[in-house]
């Protein structure tokens, strides 16, 4: 029974739903809209503290504090880039680290939050699969780092958050749970009330994953990490391409489609000798015409020691031309926050 193992080691209570937390006060012979307030206390007004929970009577708090802890993140160290580019690195309750990023333009603020400390899948140019997978984040992590970021937005930019990404460490779709429950709690009045729309998880293509996400009738934005539409090349630089090889996840991007109709964005890069010829772009174009879809032509940040260039401009150029000639959306995108390591496939908890 859940409510016997709490007396043994204390757990986070920000584990809890509301409900759990209405169950519990109940168990203690309280009533329910107890655990609302203190659910309140924890997800509204972000206290840190059963003492600062001040329409709590103090016996409660105290009976608080002996069955539960209050796991937050703590934001360890923050770097602004010479392009307003924010990047903190978050310590979590074990000491463990994260990288989150905000983004700021002119019409928006987009949060680049973690999902797993680390990663376990192999992408040979991302720096964050150097670390391998030490653990997945919980909701309330992820949830924090969102918190933590709205409020230098406000802070710095005067406006609040008006994007999340999942595109920061970790591959959120092999810590599906938690993430979507980050997601609920992000997107409900009770929470930040964003609008899932605004929302777009990034990818590297676990198409059982993709398939539950439509399932799920998730509203949020879909990104692939595409890189190449030729398995070859595809298995050469993401290794896990061997297990889930384009045609499953073409197939798994065509069930998305089928249930949520929104298209779908392609990250794609292109590398100088690895993906930078016709027969690349050829293939791109023939992938794109499976699901409607746009790409996104994203920059390389290199990381250290790694064997990757990015293209020549007349590459992209190529790329650019022949998706746009087949009425392919294309976009290019630059990236930011470069001078602090805060671009993307950059972040790998470097302390310089
Ligand atoms: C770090 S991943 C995290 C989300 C998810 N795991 C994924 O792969 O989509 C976010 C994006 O960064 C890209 N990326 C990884 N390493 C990169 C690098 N060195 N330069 C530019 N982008 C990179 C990925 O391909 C992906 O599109
Ligand atoms: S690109 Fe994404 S999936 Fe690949 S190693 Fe990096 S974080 Fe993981």
């Amino acid at each position: 029974m859940y409510f016997c193992e709490v007396k043994e080691s204390k757990k986070d209570i920000r584990a809890l739903t509301k409900e759990q937390l209405q169950e519990f006060f109940i168990s203690q012979g309280d009533k329910s809209f107890r655990g609302s307030q203190v659910y309140e206390w924890l997800w509204n007004k972000g206290v840190h503290s059963f003492d600062d929970m001040t329409n709590i009577s103090k016996d409660t708090r105290e009976m608080l504090k002996e069955n539960f802890v209050i796991n937050h993140i703590r934001v360890d160290r923050m770097q602004r880039s010479s392009d307003g580019t924010i990047k903190n690195a978050v310590k979590l309750h074990d000491s463990l680290t994260v990288e989150s990023v905000l983004i700021p333009t002119k019409t928006r603020t987009t949060a680049c939050v973690s999902s797993q400390v680390g990663c376990s899948l192999d992408c040979q140019f991302c720096a964050t699969a150097r670390l391998k997978r030490m653990r997945n984040l919980n909701p309330d992590e992820i949830y924090d780092q969102v918190v933590a970021i709205d409020n230098e937005s406000r802070l710095y930019y005067d406006r609040p958050l008006s994007n999340i990404v999942f595109m920061g460490m970790g591959e959120p779709l092999m810590n599906y749970n938690n993430v979507m429950k980050a997601i609920e709690k992000i997107t409900s009045p009770e929470g930040l009330g964003m609008s899932p729309k605004r929302i777009t998880v990034s990818t590297s293509g676990v198409p059982k994953m993709i398939k539950k996400l439509a399932d799920d009738e998730a509203k949020i934005k879909l990104a692939v990490s595409l890189h190449s539409a030729r398995d070859e090349v595809r298995t050469a630089i993401m290794p896990f391409n061997e297990t889930f090889p384009l045609k499953d996840l073409r197939e798994s991007l065509e069930y998305w489609y089928s249930k949520t109709k929104r298209r779908i964005t392609y990250e794609y890069i292109v590398w100088k000798d690895i993906n930078d010829t016709p027969e690349d772009a050829r293939a791109l174009v023939q992938f794109c015409k499976y699901v409607p879809c746009k790409v996104n032509l994203i920059e390389y940040n290199p990381i250290d020691d790694g064997d990757f260039r990015q293209a020549a401009g007349s590459a992209t150029d190529m790329y650019q031309e022949m998706l746009e000639k087949n009425g392919i959306t294309v976009t290019v995108r630059r990236s930011r926050g470069k001078d602090i390591d805060a671009a993307c496939g950059q972040l790998a908890n470097k302390s310089s």
